[in-house]
């Protein structure tokens, strides 16, 4: 199943240390997802503090488990969109 989803981050004052091995937690994480293949696309959204990705995964419960286990859960807001074919896509066949 596809999901887009969209994540804002907003952290607080936090130790710059712990900060700093956060973020690395979480490109670790992100990225490690990535090479499995069920993290398909991250992008930047311009202007924002927040990304939109798109997932690949067996069900909304495989979702909710990577999402939980993201090292700035805490610190974001998360909104998720199930996706469908189009009709128009011209690779749907
Ligand atoms: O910076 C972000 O958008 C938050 C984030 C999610 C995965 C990652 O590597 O960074």
């Amino acid at each position: 199943m596809l999901f887009a989803v969209r994540m804002q981050v907003d952290l607080p004052d936090m130790d710059p240390n712990a900060r700093r091995d956060l973020l690395r937690e979480e490109r670790e994480y992100s990225q490690e997802l990535q090479r499995g293949g069920e993290w398909v696309h991250i992008w930047r959204v311009a202007g924002s503090y927040a990304n939109i990705s798109v997932f690949d995964v067996t069900d909304g419960d495989r979702l909710h488990e990577i999402l939980w286990n993201l090292p700035l859960f805490p610190y974001m807001s998360i909104e998720v969109t199930p996706l469908a074919t189009h009709p128009s896509d011209i690779r749907a066949g």
